[in-house]
């Protein structure tokens, strides 16, 4: 991938400098400070962003003139989960989710009132999305997102609204998943959890390799000024 997109109302602001990256492994982590580019970069892995140069490619698709098969191969799971939540009824988004592998209604029902279950969220199925704790809605955009059972999940910033037990929850499911994971986050406990750490600094990627020197440096550079 090489990509320095620009904003379009101005051309000029690199938000991201020339990267070359194949992300195979497993679990990625991407961590970095407030505007360094994390979202950026992710947002790049499903074509929310398009580059202005070079190409992002997703298991030999490329994200723009294959957007529709790299959106059926990338579940995104944004910091915000009001961005995401397209129904009003928490069960009715998940069964959404669910509809292009299963086609009956009552049995989409039912497997979306599982999915929920198995998060610990059956209690709010009949909830109004806008009645809920920022924390249950970051919860409940996570089975969303798991429902639809795309191959790779991205994931920006996914504990940001969690207390202590929630985000526990959130980091055990995704351990617990078979799909490839790439994760932006500010914990960096649930960095160090990754096979491979990206840092960012400043729209460019300053390490790539193991998360626990990684992060060392990380937090070394940070608290001595040294990163943006
Ligand atoms: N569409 C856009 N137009 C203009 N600037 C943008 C746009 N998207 C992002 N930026 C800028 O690019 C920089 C990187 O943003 P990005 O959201 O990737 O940072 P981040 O590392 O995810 O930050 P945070 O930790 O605060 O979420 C920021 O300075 C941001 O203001």
């Amino acid at each position: 991938m090489a990509a320095p997109p620009t904003t379009p109302g101005d051309p000029e602001t690199t938000l991201l400098h020339p990267t070359t990256l194949d992300l195979g492994e497993h679990r990625i982590a991407v961590i970095g400070s407030n505007g360094s580019g994390k979202s950026t970069l992710l947002r790049l892995l499903n074509g929310l962003h398009a580059p202005s140069a070079g190409t992002v490619s997703v298991r030999g698709n490329d994200t723009v003139r294959a957007l529709r098969q790299v959106r059926r191969d990338v579940g995104f799971l944004f910091t915000d989960p009001l961005s995401q939540l397209v129904m009003p009824v928490v069960v009715e988004d998940v069964e959404l989710s669910f509809k292009a592998t299963i086609k009956d209604r009552t049995a989409r029902r039912s497997a979306a009132l599982d999915a929920l279950d198995r998060l610990g969220l059956g209690h709010l199925a009949e909830h109004s999305i806008y009645d809920l704790s920022g924390g249950e809605r970051q919860l409940v955009a996570l089975c969303s997102v798991l429902a639809a059972g795309q191959r790779i999940l991205v994931a920006d910033e996914p504990t940001t609204l969690l207390d202590l037990r929630n985000n526990a929850l959130l980091q055990d499911t995704i351990a617990s998943l078979d799909q490839q994971v790439i994760y932006a986050t500010h914990d960096l406990g649930f960095a160090a959890a990754a096979e491979r750490l990206l840092v960012l600094d400043d729209a460019r990627i300053i390490y790539d390799g193991n998360p626990a020197a990684g992060i060392a440096a990380y937090r070394s550079l940070a608290l001595h000024g040294r990163i943006r």
